[in-house]
């Protein structure tokens, strides 16, 4: 250990290559250099360290450092430039060192890397694993990839394995409210089930402050890409480190209300081609992530307006309003970092959900639309998946919904309005999309027969109403907003 520079300097020789490794940290990064050495700190604080080879690990990806004796381990979470997160443990025995000055340095870096950043260590985790999503391999994703990082990160693991539909539901239903996140391996299928489980909680509001944290083995992940963004929306070490990582963001959720039962919604509520392109494929599921496209490029062959009257309690209208706020929303977050905190909020005495605010029969200052619709979709966060951002502009906890009401028009005017942009958000700024945010909505089929999907799950084609509620879920966020970066208007819109 090199006390001359400073006591964030560690030399070890590595377990398996022999080779001497130093590591050092500042208040942003861990530095690892193997090969030649040995460098000074201060030229590791700027980035220069030593002839060997340097790989510059930001903070929030240390997961541990310990030691036994003389051996130490440090893991992190590495990443060689835009490839997937990986699991790197080092194991090497220093040298030379006092134990007391040893310990010192390794508890520092732990407090930089959790307690400084508002993060617990060694949390208590519930996860949720369904062995049947997307293409099967939850479990043994969850064996291989996550469980070692979060056992490196000595999380408490409670693992339940789902063994059918509604399972997720009843262990949230009852699930003991001690628990620092709940892991969700899964898609948002299986996130849906939890949060409906939560509401029907003996203390839902206590339920829902535990936060959610999706892990994308799902065919459908679109709460993973809204956390993460799309670079590291389907890394399953990326979503597993926000599991050790990432900071409670409140957001809201919807009830809808169909047939006077109410369910909750996080995600996204859709009539006509989308609802179409999404559950009208569910037997294409072999296919993966291609059946959105085929279901998309068979709506465009169908193009049928939807037989459906919209009603919304309209809240904003204008797209560069809307805009304006989602980047003060962004910068006043970012600007505030360092006060999120991974702290729960105290738990609170009140026992039930919040009540409705609007009953289906309120049509006092509804907005209604009788022109053909070509769908009808509502919800919160950016991404519905892969290949749409459907609103760019959503907010976390802004308590409205966003709400996109697609007149029927020419197909080439349509396509032209997805072409290409539909990935990332820049349909919003189509004058043939309109997009309004609601408080509430409401719809009323004129025909028997269509598709209603809500979170991608299969509803019944009945009149809704949908209302959002502030803030009253919580999920583990690295940013604490919504990763989707939409451009401004374009210049020709
Ligand atoms: N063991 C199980 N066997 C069969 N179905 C299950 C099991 N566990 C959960 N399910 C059901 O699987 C469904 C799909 O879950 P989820 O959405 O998380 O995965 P998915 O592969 O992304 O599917 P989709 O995107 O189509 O909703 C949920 O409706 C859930 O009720």
């Amino acid at each position: 250990m090199s006390d001359s520079s400073s006591r964030r300097e560690l030399r070890i020789r590595a377990a398996v290559s022999k080779k001497l490794t130093t590591l050092c940290y500042n208040d942003t990064e861990l530095s690892v250099t193997d090969g030649r050495f040995p460098f000074s700190s201060q030229k590791c604080a700027r980035n220069l360290c030593g002839t060997g080879r340097l790989v510059q690990v930001p903070l929030r990806q240390v997961l541990a450092a310990r030691r036994d004796g003389l051996i130490v381990e440090v893991a992190y979470i590495g990443r060689k430039k835009k490839e997937p997160m990986f699991l790197t443990t080092l194991v090497g025995t220093v040298e030379q060192a006092e134990e007391n000055v040893l310990d010192a340095w390794l508890e520092t870096l732990l407090h930089l890397a959790y307690e400084d950043m508002g993060v617990k260590r060694g949390r208590r985790v519930k996860v949720i694993i369904n062995p049947h999503s997307g293409t099967k391999k939850g479990v043994a994703t969850f064996n291989k990839t996550i469980e070692p990082i979060l056992r490196s990160a000595r999380c408490t693991l409670d693992v339940s394995h789902t063994t059918r539909g509604g399972h997720a539901y009843e262990i949230a239903k009852t699930l003991s409210l001690d628990y620092d996140a709940i892991v969700i391996v899964s898609g948002d299928g299986l996130v849906h089930e939890v949060l409906n489980g939560f509401a029907h909680h003996e203390q839902p509001l206590n339920a829902f402050r535990i936060p959610l944290a999706p892990i994308p083995t799902g065919s459908g992940n679109g709460l993973a890409i809204n956390l993460l963004g799309m670079a590291d929306g389907f890394d399953v070490c990326a979503a597993t480190l926000n599991v050790v990582k990432g900071l409670p963001m409140k957001v809201d959720v919807c009830s809808l209300t169909q047939n006077g039962k109410r369910t909750l919604s996080f995600m996204s509520q859709v009539v006509g081609l989308i609802a179409d392109l999404d559950i009208g494929t569910d037997h294409l599921r072999w296919m993966g992530e291609a059946r959105f496209t085929y279901g998309f490029l068979r709506g465009l062959i169908q193009f049928k307006a939807c037989p459906v009257q919209l009603s919304y309690k309209s809240v904003q209208v204008d797209k560069d309003d809307m805009y304006a706020i989602y980047q003060k929303r962004r910068t006043e977050t970012k600007a505030n970092e360092a006060t999120r905190k991974g702290l729960l909020e105290p738990a609170t005495d009140e026992t039930a959900l919040p009540p409705l605010k609007y009953s289906t029969t309120d049509e006092d200052g509804w907005t209604v639309v009788d022109k053909p619709l070509l769908y009808v979709l509502g919800g919160k966060g950016p991404y519905l998946g892969r290949d749409f951002m459907a609103f760019p502009v959503s907010l976390p906890d802004d308590g409205l919904i966003d709400l996109i009401a697609q007149e029927v028009s020419a197909r080439t005017e349509f396509l032209g309005a997805f072409g290409g942009d539909a990935a990332n958000g820049g349909t919003f700024w189509k004058s043939s999309v309109n997009y309004v945010k609601a408080s509430a909505y409401r719809v009323k089929p004129l025909s028997p027969k269509g598709a209603f999907a809500v979170d991608g799950e299969v509803f019944p084609f009945e009149e809704y109403q949908v209302e959002a509620h502030q803030g009253l879920a919580t999920l583990l966020s690295p940013y604490g907003y919504y990763a989707a970066e939409v451009a401004g208007r374009p210049t020709k819109a």
